[in-house]
């Protein structure tokens, strides 16, 4: 009841933002279209994805949400290739998941930042050295200063003075910072966040959604981020509701595109 109400107001927020205004464009970066999944085989099969349909545009922040076990994070790891398609077609970036060969898939995650609730952060590295090696995963990147760019991110996330700490003397938003910078710095064209503020306190959580935005606005890169944190619903550009599998598109778009 709480979360429906909440919801909602947190709704007319996000609506009615001046966020709302912000680029669309006509090309979809991610195209869903009637998506099912399943998981377990034989009698314990069971499906999780129902007639999933979806478009997010370049440069839009898009939240999903729902409630647990509603699929949401199902479906946010097919979007990032990191689970395999079964039935429907996913497009992203315009490259077909479904059936893609192992270096296509490889390509497509490459332009994808990823932010999980737990920052995953190495712990034998530093903050820089962790951003640094979402750099060397790029061949275009390796003959350029990795170091300045890593630099550079941790100082736009408030990190300036904190680039040699390792994780364990970093405090649970700054860790998420850096996770945030990591998925940043090699200016993806989509950033997937599943929960990252689930781990934060109130005002953490506020300070690292606002960074994304920040920089996603600032980089021009497309935000999917599931969460059940209705204090940041308000950063949205566009939500999408999941229940039992399914999606409800809310009518944002339609206020979106008369806007
Ligand atoms: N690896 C798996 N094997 C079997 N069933 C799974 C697996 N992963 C998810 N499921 C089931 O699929 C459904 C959707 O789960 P999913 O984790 O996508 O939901 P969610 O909305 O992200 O939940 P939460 O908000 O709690 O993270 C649930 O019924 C879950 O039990």
């Amino acid at each position: 009841m709480c979360f429906s109400i909440c919801f909602k107001h947190k709704y007319m927020e996000a609506i009615n933002s001046p966020l709302s205004n912000s680029r669309l464009s006509t090309e979809p970066v991610i195209t869903v279209h009637q998506v099912n999944h399943y998981f377990g085989k034989g009698a314990l099969r069971k499906q999780a994805l129902f007639d999933i349909n979806l478009e997010i545009y370049s440069g839009e922040i898009v939240i999903m949400t729902g409630p647990s076990g509603s699929g949401k994070t199902t479906l946010l790891t097919l979007l990032g290739g990191l689970r395999s398609a079964q039935e429907g077609s996913l497009k992203i970036l315009g490259q077909e998941m479904s059936g893609a060969s192992k270096p296509q898939l490889t390509k497509v995650r490459r332009q994808i930042g990823y932010i999980f609730q737990a920052h995953n952060l190495m712990s034998f590295l530093t903050a820089k050295q962790n951003v640094r090696m979402s750099l060397e995963l790029h061949d275009e990147m390796l003959n350029q200063d990795m170091n300045a760019k890593a630099t550079a991110i941790l100082e736009q996330v408030g990190l300036g003075n904190h680039t040699n700490y390792y994780p364990e003397n970093l405090s649970g938003g700054q860790k998420q910072r850096v996770a945030i910078a990591r998925a940043l710095v090699s200016h993806p064209k989509i950033v997937l966040a599943d929960e990252p503020t689930a781990a934060l306190d109130k005002k953490s959580g506020r300070d690292v959604v606002e960074i994304m935005q920040r920089l996603a606005k600032e980089q021009g890169c497309t935000i999917l981020l599931v969460t059940h944190d209705n204090r940041i619903l308000d950063i949205a550009d566009r939500l999408v509701y999941m229940e039992d599998g399914r999606l409800i598109e809310d009518d944002a778009t339609k206020v979106l595109q008369s806007s």
